[in-house]
């Protein structure tokens, strides 16, 4: 068998399953289960009786004489027929919300795109996009490299929020609470770390669709300034925001964070989680972060870096870290050590380093390792769908990319060689320094 029918027959038979156990499973959230049909408040043992009794009556319609009866014995049909109706409707619904949100209110599978990109160019682009980073240390031409990231965030953007949900990050794994909680805590910390007021405004350095800006907008009743280079990602951002009653606290502006389109000395704070890692230099994007920061303000990352474990020498460490690199639109991934670096060259103290995926902090990955069999199904849905023409064509294989890249991501995080949120937290001082006005 060769490795597209084995994967095949493992993708039907990982969502036959999934599928089985979701049928004998909730319907709605909380909804009707198989195994829970019952006969309304008819006792158990007279369903068949009752049924029988219902049959004779209602055979032939036509010849009911006795009008008065009917109330009663619709009363015995819908005994006998709830249950199954709400677990079929309840089980045509959940089908529906497999292609459904992914968080509350989300993006359905039949409604994935390429963002900006027309339908009918999503596979070229997505040709493009690979060619140009299938080999990360190669790419010379830095100035393409933002062009690159937008075609890049137009294929997996929709996939993203669907598969994922607003905030495209990662956090540690927190006992007891669920993925969503655990987000919003790495969200609301970036936030605390920077000490902002209400009515305070700070900057969000490559906001995404914005599930971080809402967060932290509502956490701390600051107003929430997001860049994005994604034009999709600011109609997304700025249609969630709205939805979620947030628009008066949280703008967005498309532009790219390497020039960015905001005066000197104007925010009172910034941050930026797992962003900065597409910028070709980190020196360019941290001087125009430096820039339009008020002096005294704070700016907190979570950076992607390779950590003190990852060697170069060791061929499966490359192997991981060029994976990461080339399905994540990564220009080169960063060694931890130049991170800090790199904020003192441009200016800023350093408050605090640390890398928040050590322990005791429980580990990023594992919500990659149990996405599993729903990646199987999601790609079975993704196939079906483009077959059909109501997904584009290439969403298949932008999908297999993730897929891959999934798994790369998590080989980094069982290694140990990658982190993504090596935090760094920094202040741009109140007056320039000699060493930086002279240099
Ligand atoms: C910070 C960045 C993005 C980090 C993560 C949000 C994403 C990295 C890999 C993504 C995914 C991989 C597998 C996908 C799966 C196959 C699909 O069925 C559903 C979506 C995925 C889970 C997808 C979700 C987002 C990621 C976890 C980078 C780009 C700097
Ligand atoms: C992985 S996403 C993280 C989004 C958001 N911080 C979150 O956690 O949900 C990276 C973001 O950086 C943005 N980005 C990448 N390069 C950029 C650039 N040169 N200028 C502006 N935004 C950029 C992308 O458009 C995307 O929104």
């Amino acid at each position: 068998m060769d490795s597209l029918a084995l994967f095949c027959t493992g993708a039907l038979i990982a969502g036959g399953i999934y599928w089985f156990v979701c049928i004998l499973g909730p319907a709605e959230q909380k909804g009707k289960r198989a195994v829970d049909l019952s006969g309304g408040s008819i006792s158990a043992e007279k369903v068949q009786d009752n049924y029988k009794q219902y049959w004779s009556f209602f055979r032939r319609p036509k010849e009911i004489e006795t009008a008065e009866k009917v109330p009663d014995f619709v009363d015995t049909f819908y005994n006998l027929v709830t249950d199954i109706y709400e677990w079929g409707w309840g089980g045509i619904y959940w089908f529906v919300c497999i292609l459904g949100p992914a968080e509350q209110k989300g993006k359905r599978a039949v409604d994935l795109s390429g963002g900006s990109i027309s339908a009918e160019k999503v596979q070229d682009n997505y040709k493009q996009y690979w060619s140009f980073f299938r080999r990360p240390k190669e790419i010379e031409t830095a100035e393409k490299v933002p062009d690159f990231v937008d075609t890049f965030y137009n294929l997996v953007t929709d996939i993203y929020e669907w598969g994922w949900g607003q905030s495209f990050h990662f956090s540690p794994s927190i006992p007891g609470k669920s993925h969503l909680e655990a987000t919003r805590l790495h969200e609301q910390m970036a936030v605390d770390l920077i000490n902002v007021k209400p009515g305070d405004r700070i900057l969000d350095v490559g906001c995404g669709v914005g599930g971080p800006m809402r967060a932290i907008a509502a956490h701390s009743r600051a107003k929430v300034v997001g860049i994005t280079i994604n034009d999709y990602q600011v109609n997304r951002a700025r249609m969630h925001n709205k939805k979620a009653g947030l628009d008066s606290l949280c703008e967005v502006v498309q532009g790219n964070f390497l020039e960015m389109p905001f005066p000197d000395n104007s925010f009172d704070g910034a941050y930026s989680i797992e962003a900065t890692c597409h910028a070709p230099k980190l020196e360019e994007v941290y001087s125009e972060i430096f820039r339009v920061m008020k002096p005294g303000s704070l700016y907190v990352s979570y950076e992607w870096v390779t950590t003190d474990k990852f060697k170069s020498s060791d061929p499966e460490h490359v192997e991981v870290i060029q994976g990461i690199e080339r399905g994540d639109a990564l220009p080169g991934l960063r060694n931890y050590a130049d991170i800090a670096e790199t904020a003192r060259k441009v200016g800023f103290e350093v408050v605090k380093e640390k890398d928040l995926a050590k322990p005791p902090a429980k580990p990023w990955w594992t919500r990659l390792k149990m996405g599993r069999i729903a990646y199987w199904r999601n790609h079975i849905v993704v196939t079906i769908l483009s077959a059909l023409g109501i997904a584009p064509k290439g969403t298949v294989d932008v999908h297999e990319m993730l897929f891959k890249t999934a798994d790369y991501l998590t080989r980094g995080g069982d290694t140990g060689i990658f982190s993504p949120m090596h935090m760094i937290l920094c202040r741009k001082p109140e007056k320039k320094t000699e060493e930086t006005s002279s240099s």
